[in-house]
């Protein structure tokens, strides 16, 4: 089983509009509400996959109760601890030219016992998994070591475990050494302070943090796929040329499906060829987090990996 961690869900709001004028009245065409904040994206995802999931983290108030309505009729297991703040929302509005404005808010402050009693939780929840993800922000209130300290519990007892966050959350994170980062270009500039120009700089800038102790660095790289460094090798996976229609979420579809790659005992290449299907077909779809099985193995046969 793969566990998903989200500490800051949300209720993601897809706002369908002509055409974003600032400081104008503006109706929107169409919207949709999934459950969001990145590791409800991851979840949803691994269960299209096919694998057997369990979303946890924190809910709270009326959104949080939307929010595990929608996933009990997506039939997406989950058991969250609940707080007293509101669940958040966040909002992507999609203009008809493709372009893409997310707007997130930052989260209700969670109480020190509401960690203490989400901490007990996990630890009881990841006994049964082999793999655990976690994804995203936290709210004011988490101490900007919760990765690393939920990365050493899931590791003390064996589990692997993927983080895809940023700023201080993924530099506390790294120092516990996690099986798998997926930082993209910006990430990495900020984790390492440095500058990266051109895709053998970012390729050395994952080296470093390869050789910080972790399994594989996944560096995703928007249309030219992704990058994985392990301590042997370098690997690109190059999706074929799509049309796009919402590109949000993709990079949680990339970390779902190394997640089933990690359960199901894959290659490092044939992780990265999977990866690289799911999160490309998760942008043919609107709905955030999702994609058609079909798509995913039509783009799948043309995804090229190779060995760098
Ligand atoms: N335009 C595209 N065409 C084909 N595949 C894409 C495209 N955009 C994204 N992908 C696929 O999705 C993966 C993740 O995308 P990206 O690099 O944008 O991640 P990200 O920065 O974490 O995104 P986000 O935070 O919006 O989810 C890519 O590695 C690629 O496989
Ligand atoms: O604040 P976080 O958790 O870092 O990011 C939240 C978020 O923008 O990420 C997803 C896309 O990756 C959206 O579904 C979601 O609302």
């Amino acid at each position: 089983m793969i566990v998903t961690v989200t500490l800051n869900a949300a209720v993601d709001k897809a706002y369908v509009i002509e055409e974003l004028k600032k400081g104008e009245v503006m109706r929107v065409i169409r919207c949709t509400n999934t459950p969001g904040g990145k590791g409800l994206n991851v979840a949803r995802v691994i269960k299209s996959c096919g694998e057997e999931v369990l979303a946890t983290g924190f809910l709270g108030g009326h959104t949080g109760a939307y929010v595990k309505d929608m996933l009990d009729e997506q039939q997406v297991p989950n058991d969250f601890f609940y707080t007293s703040g509101e669940t958040r929302a966040c909002i992507n509005i999609l203009e008809s030219d493709g372009t893409s404005t997310e707007l997130l808010e930052p989260g209700e402050p969670v109480s020190q016992e509401a960690v203490d009693g989400f901490i007990r939780k996990y630890e009881q929840i990841i006994a049964s998994s082999n793999v655990v993800t976690m994804s995203g922000s936290v709210s004011a209130g988490v101490d900007t070591d919760i990765y690393a300290r939920l990365i050493e519990m899931a590791k003390a007892k064996g589990k692997k475990v993927i983080m895809d966050t940023s700023g201080v959350l993924l530099k506390n994170g790294v120092q516990a050494g996690p099986t798998m980062i997926k930082p993209n270009r910006d990430e990495i500039e900020a984790l390492l302070g440095i500058k990266v120009q051109n895709r053998l700089e970012v390729i050395e800038g994952a080296k470093k943090l390869q050789s910080m102790g972790i399994d594989f660095v996944v560096v995703s790289l928007g249309a030219e796929g992704a990058l994985v460094v392990t301590k042997d090798a370098v690997y690109h996976g190059q999706p074929p040329k799509i049309k796009t229609v919402n590109t949000v979420g993709s990079g949680d579809s990339m970390v779902a499906a190394f997640a089933v790659g990690l359960e199901r005992g894959y290659e490092v290449e044939e992780m990265l060829r999977y990866a690289v299907a799911v999160s490309a077909a998760n942008t043919l779809t609107m709905a955030t987090g999702s994609f058609r099985t079909e798509d995913m193995e039509r783009i799948y046969k043309d995804v090229v990996v190779t060995r760098l």
